[in-house]
């Protein structure tokens, strides 16, 4: 078989195909996607061969960031607007992304100590603590905590972004009143107060959870709510463990470039609930 023979076969399967190959008067894939910005957007500092690595898991957490966010902005619309089916469609997808996002730590993870150490010195005092899309899907679910607006303090359109989120009902919060929409009792303190305020647990609350929860044929709906929080929980732990042990392998204990403790901070995050009735019913039940 000559050189030539797979090289014309190659031509003919595209003719053959009728595949468009001029698009000098059309969209193209590159254009649709803006790929010349989104691959024009990795400037390493260091001379570190790792920093792209560095800097492109950063970049494709954060778009995942975006995607979340765009999601729960619109279950949160669907669970206020009493459309569970759809809210389920787009919870599921968030859970997906942040299991995404927990396996990407693989990739982050075959940077070993030395590597990482080598890059560090550039990245001065930016810091994962600084991402203002991380902070409103905290914030979105419910962990509310007002110091965190400040790294923001610097760019007021995103601590304005920031502050709604830390402003606004909690998917939680908003399950619970729906849950006091379809007749549960839960408490007023939980329907109608400051949302920026952290989410206090009751037992009232635990209470209509194991209502749903001891008859799900009944309830079938919110039982899969309850479900689908659990799973996202579920996942967003896994995110926080991998992270402090990535952390853990790559700097030790060493001062965060945001200024925490580093370790010891991230593992006080570990014991965050965002949804603490759904996770004690399951004692009582
Ligand atoms: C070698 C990799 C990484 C190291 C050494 C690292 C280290 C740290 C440290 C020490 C903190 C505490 C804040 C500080 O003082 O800086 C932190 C926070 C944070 N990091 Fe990372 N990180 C890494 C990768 C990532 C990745 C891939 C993401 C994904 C977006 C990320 C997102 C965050 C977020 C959102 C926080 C704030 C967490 C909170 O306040 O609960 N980090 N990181
Ligand atoms: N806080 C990290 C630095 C760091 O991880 C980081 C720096 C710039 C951009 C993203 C980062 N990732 C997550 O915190 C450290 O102390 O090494």
């Amino acid at each position: 078989m000559s050189a030539a023979q797979p090289a014309a076969r190659g031509e003919e399967i595209v003719r053959e195909e009728g595949a468009q190959l001029d698009f000098s008067q059309s969209m193209s894939y590159g254009d649709y996607l803006h790929l010349d910005e989104l691959l024009g957007a990795q400037h390493p500092l260091s001379p570190t061969h790792n920093e792209m690595l560095f800097i492109i898991q950063h970049q494709t957490s954060e778009l995942w960031l975006k995607l979340m966010l765009h999601e729960l902005h619109a279950a949160l619309d669907c669970v206020r607007a009493d459309a569970l089916q759809p809210a389920f469609k787009m919870l599921s997808r968030v859970s997906r992304i942040m299991e995404q996002l927990v396996h990407a730590w693989d990739v982050l993870a075959t940077m070993t100590p030395s590597e990482y150490t080598a890059l560090r010195p550039y990245l001065a005092s930016s810091s994962g603590f600084q991402s203002w899309q991380y902070r409103c899907i905290e914030f979105r679910l419910g962990n509310k905590n007002a110091a965190m607006l400040r790294p923001h303090a610097h760019r007021p359109d995103h601590l304005a972004t920031v502050e709604a989120a830390w402003r606004a009902p909690s998917l939680y919060d908003e399950a619970l009143r729906l849950l006091a929409r379809r007749g549960l009792p839960i408490p007023q303190t939980h329907l109608d107060r400051d949302w920026a305020q952290p989410y206090a647990a009751h037992a009232e609350v635990e209470q209509a959870w194991l209502t749903v929860y001891r008859s799900p044929e009944d309830h079938w709906d919110l039982y899969q709510l309850g479900e689908e929080l659990v799973d996202l929980e579920d996942a967003f732990r896994l995110w926080r463990f991998r992270h402090v042990t990535t952390v853990e392998r790559v700097i030790g204990f060493k001062r965060g470039t945001g200024g925490t403790g580093g370790v010891p901070y991230l593992r006080k995050m570990l014991d965050t609930v965002l949804f603490p009735e759904l996770w004690t019913l399951r004692t009582d039940l």
